[in-house]
């Protein structure tokens, strides 16, 4: 199972992070959010080994910003938070072809998997994240029973308030599409500055034991 990190924008915490055997790291450009990384000097990221992805997370942002932040941080996942539309997806990819486009979905109920069906031919990765109006981070789980009735082709992400009280119930999910986990908010010590010993925790319970 992979691990993302989500909501980093701390250097000396970019750092530690980088050690630890995870495989994408989440930026968030999102102005709203208390994570948002706006002025970090993407040569912090120069430090991250190449099997770390850095990941863009927007939120119905113009394109033409998208584009420009793809460029800046040199990031290879885009990670749609909003209601952005299909044309959005694939204007992206008309430019980025190589990128790996995540289209996040908030869920409360069966019927919000019926919308990703129509990006199975334009993203590589779905996300499931709990429906709150502040789009993400907020920390809070959805009833993980209803991923049973995801049949999609796409594999996705689980997000929404994982802790380090959630691995066995990880363990326990057989869903042939799980394909990543999501890990932000309840690894904090405040927003955006992550508690290194604690996913390490996190990461060895899930792997190891
Ligand atoms: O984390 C945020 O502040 C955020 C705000 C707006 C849109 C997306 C956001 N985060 C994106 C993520 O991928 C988070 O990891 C995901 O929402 C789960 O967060 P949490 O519930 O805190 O575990």
């Amino acid at each position: 199972m992979k691990i993302k990190v989500c909501g980093m924008k701390n250097p000396e915490n970019i750092l530690a992070l980088a050690k630890l055997p995870i495989d994408y790291m989440g930026l968030i450009f999102y102005p709203k959010s208390p994570r948002y990384i706006q002025s970090l000097d993407s040569s912090v990221l120069n430090i991250l080994p190449d099997n770390i992805d850095r990941v863009g997370v927007f939120v119905n942002e113009n394109i033409e910003s998208v584009l420009e932040q793809i460029n800046k941080y040199k990031l290879s996942v885009v990670q749609l938070h909003g209601s952005e539309p299909i044309e959005y997806c694939s204007a992206i990819r008309a430019e980025y072809p190589n990128l790996t486009l995540l289209k996040a979905f908030n869920i409360s109920e069966e019927a919000d998997f019926f919308a990703t069906k129509e990006y199975e031919n334009v993203c590589d990765f779905l996300l499931f994240d709990t429906k709150t109006p502040q789009h993400g981070g907020s920390g809070i789980k959805f009833d993980w029973s209803i991923l049973n009735q995801y049949k999609g082709k796409l594999p996705f992400f689980l997000s929404g308030g994982i802790s380090i009280e959630d691995v066995k119930a990880i363990k326990d999910i057989s869903h042939p599409k799980l394909y990543a986990l999501d890990l932000n908010s309840k690894f904090e010590l405040e927003p955006g500055l992550k508690n290194i010993e604690l996913l390490e925790q996190f990461i060895n319970q899930l792997k190891n034991e």
